[in-house]
């Protein structure tokens, strides 16, 4: 007797208690959530410290994931959940693909591994070392992040090198901002657990993270596909100017209609500003309040 079950639950990375929809089958409880599209489901799964993917399925007797060993395990479920739920009722599209693909995500991926990825085809999840990283799917926003690297991948395809990597990382804060509301920061919820108050990066203040804010200060580099990490900074900044100014309802439409409708693979920072004043002006007319904020955004950091 399979079932959907919705009453399962679960302790989060930072001890929290959530929901878990999970799968019944032959008395063991699955990390199988066939709840969200008509299609895929979102599943997840465990490397058990190894560096096989997809690994097995995530399982609980009781369907009470409270073991602290599965702490990531209800994380990175229920922030899939979180973020299949926001771009379907945000921005109508269903999964990564829009026709429902399955979000698969495995975690204790290696051994103290302070890094999370999307593989082209799944989400993959370190345990940190737990002194530069706690297990990295306990942050809405890296779980955003990353989920955002697939619809990415799938629309705009941005190039993951120089000016269009650097926005493909921009893109995927910026979706972790639109989802982590608290704050402009990204990743601080999982990085340096025994240092309160610091996080990977700030949008609002890419500098405190050692990050350029300003064209002028563009790192022209190998390292690390020409800097995208680093370079990220300024589209970060703008985006914090852009999202300041309009709210998050706003500012998040007129990016997704940007991702999907104008960006490309080649696009470099010069063309995100005319995409995102294309999906400004489609959106709210040319020299609206919301195309001028955008203008002004892009301006300031030194992008005209
Ligand atoms: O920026 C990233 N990937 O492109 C990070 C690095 C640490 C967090 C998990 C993945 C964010
Ligand atoms: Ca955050
Ligand atoms: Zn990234």
């Amino acid at each position: 007797y399979n079932a959907v079950n919705d009453a399962g639950s679960g302790v989060g990375v930072l001890g929290d208690t959530k929901p878990l929809n999970t799968y019944f089958s032959s008395g063991t409880y699955y990390l199988y959530d066939t709840t969200k599209a008509m299609t895929g489901v979102i599943e997840t799964r465990t490397a058990a410290n190894s560096t096989s993917l997809p690994g097995n399925y995530s399982v609980d007797p009781d369907n009470n994931f409270n073991a602290t060993s599965q702490r990531a395990d209800v994380d990175a479920h229920y922030y899939a959940g979180v973020v299949y739920d926001y771009f379907k009722n945000t921005h109508n599209r269903n999964s990564f693909d829009n026709r429902g693909a399955t979000i698969r995500s495995t975690v204790h991926y290696s051994r103290n591994y302070n890094n999370a990825f999307w593989n082209g085809s799944q989400m993959v999840y370190g345990d940190g070392d737990g002194t530069t990283f706690r297990a990295l799917s306990g942050a809405l926003d890296v779980v955003a992040h990353e989920l955002t690297h697939a619809v990415t991948e799938r629309t705009a395809g941005l190039e993951y090198q120089n000016q269009s990597g650097a926005l493909n990382e921009s893109i995927s804060d910026t979706f972790g901002v639109f989802l982590d509301k608290k704050n402009y920061l990204i990743g601080e919820d999982v990085y340096t657990p025994n240092k309160p108050g610091d996080a990977l990066r700030s949008l609002s203040d890419p500098g405190l993270y050692g990050q350029p804010d300003h064209m002028s200060k563009y790192v022209n580099t190998t390292a690390d596909n020409g800097g995208v990490h680093t370079n990220s900074g300024i589209p970060n900044k703008a985006a914090y100017l852009t999202i300041s100014k309009l709210g998050t309802s706003v500012a998040e439409k007129i990016y997704y209609r940007a991702l999907t409708v104008y960006l490309s693979p080649k696009s470099n920072f010069k063309d995100a500003r005319s995409s995102l004043l294309a999906a400004a002006a489609d959106l709210y007319g040319s020299g609206s309040t919301q195309y001028n904020a955008v203008a002004s955004a892009w301006t300031q950091v030194g992008v005209n």
